[in-house]
This record gives structure tokens, sequence and C-alpha cells, in this order.
């Protein structure tokens, strides 16, 4: 069975208590923090940026930070984040000008290196980087907003991803995002993915123990 990785995706949080839901969430269960930053340019929304990263890591916040870049251009921020803590840094191909130096530049900062890829877009983006790769983050949804709903062709394009990094023979993550929840998550898993950020599915209830558990016991 893969090395499953649940990440909470802080977007959904309650920004005026960050700290304690993330310090809550970890305590419920949760292997990462998924770090969402938009910048109202590639995406109509608009986040937190590294100084809130740096922020959790003076906080006491030790769990790996997975940081989700919805930001173009990417390297600026690349920087910041490996400064201000983060452990993976994910972008978006099309918001680098050179995707393959943008990798490269993660991986020299001693972090993970990600690609993310929207619905719409093709794994074409991934087949020439995959041994700069550690993590290809799948959007199940077109990003900007939490608590959407899972875009169901995305489970074809996770078989696909599936094949492509079995076949390449390097170690790299299979990261689903976007309306993940207890009803979808085994048919997700199914499909290939081993990281799976959720964000309305956790911070969206009550008891974050219980919502993090039945994601994991439908994991099998
Ligand atoms: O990247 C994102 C949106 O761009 C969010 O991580 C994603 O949508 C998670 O939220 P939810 O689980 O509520 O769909």
């Amino acid at each position: 069975m893969p090395e499953y990785k649940i990440a909470p995706s802080i977007l959904s949080a309650d920004f005026a208590r960050l700290g304690e839901e993330v310090e809550t969430v970890l305590s419920a269960g949760a292997d990462w923090v998924h770090f969402d930053v938009m910048d109202n340019r590639y995406v109509p929304n608009l986040t937190i940026g590294p100084m809130v990263c740096q922020a959790l890591r003076e906080h006491g916040i030790e769990a790996p930070i997975d940081v989700h870049l919805m930001v173009e251009p990417v390297d600026d921020m690349i920087r910041m984040f490996a400064d201000a803590g983060a452990n993976y840094i994910t972008f978006h191909p099309e918001a680098s000008r050179h995707p393959d130096r943008s990798l490269q530049l993660i991986r020299s900062l001693g972090c993970k290196a990600g690609l993310a890829l929207n619905p719409a877009s093709s794994l074409d983006a991934a087949k020439y980087v995959m041994d700069k790769l550690d993590m290809i983050l799948l959007m199940s949804v077109n990003p900007g907003f939490g608590g959407q709903k899972f875009i169901p062709s995305t489970l074809a394009k996770l078989r696909e991803a599936r094949r492509m990094i079995d076949a390449s023979g390097f170690d790299i993550r299979l990261e689903i995002d976007g309306g993940v929840n207890r009803d979808n998550i085994a048919d997700i898993a199914a499909a290939g993915a081993d990281t799976f950020v959720a964000g309305s599915a956790i911070f969206g209830t009550a008891d974050y123990a219980e919502a993090i558990g039945a994601l994991r016991s439908s994991l099998g």
C-alpha cells in the first residue's frame, strides 16, 4: 500500500486563528500542511505569502509545509518560501517562463519540487522533467477557491499520471487537490493518488479528528 499523506488545505481554515487551526489539525492526525498561495493574477483570488509561512514555523509548527504557488511569475516566490521554511514547493508550469529551471531552483534551495496541472492541462508538461520532480499535483477543480466539486475526468488523468510515474522509475508523489471528501477519496486513491489535499472536507467540519479519520478509513 502506498504511504498515503493527508494534507489539509489551510485555505478553508479560520485565518483569524491560523496558528491554533494548524496545531489542531495536526493533532487531529494530518500529515502535512497544504499552503495555498494566490496572487490575484494567476488566479482570481488573493491569500497568504511567505511571512505567514515563516510565522507558522516561528509558532512551532514542525510538520512538512506543502506550498502550492498559484502565482506568476514564480521564481521570487520560490526563493522566499524556501527561506520561510517550506518543504515542498509546487508551481504551475505556464506561470514560469522556464519550468525546468524553476524546478532546479527549488531543489537547489533544499526543497522538494512539484508541478501543478490544471484540469484542462495536459500531463505533457511533466513528461520531460520527470527526473526533476518530487511531486505532480493534479488539480481536480479550477484553482482559486476552496469548496468546489471534484471534476470526474480527473480520475482518468490520475490513472495516466500514475502510469507515467511508475514507468519513470522516479520517486514522485501524486497529489490530488480539489473537492476531495470521504465519499470520493477511495476512488481517487484507486486511480493512483497517494497525497490528498482536503480543505472544506476537514476545516468545514466541527471535528477535525473525525474528518481525517473518515478520510483515512476510506483509504482502507
Ligand atoms: O488549491 C485549492 C484551490 O485552488 C484548494 O487547495 C482546494 O480547492 C482545496 O479545497 P477543497 O478541498 O475545499 O476543494
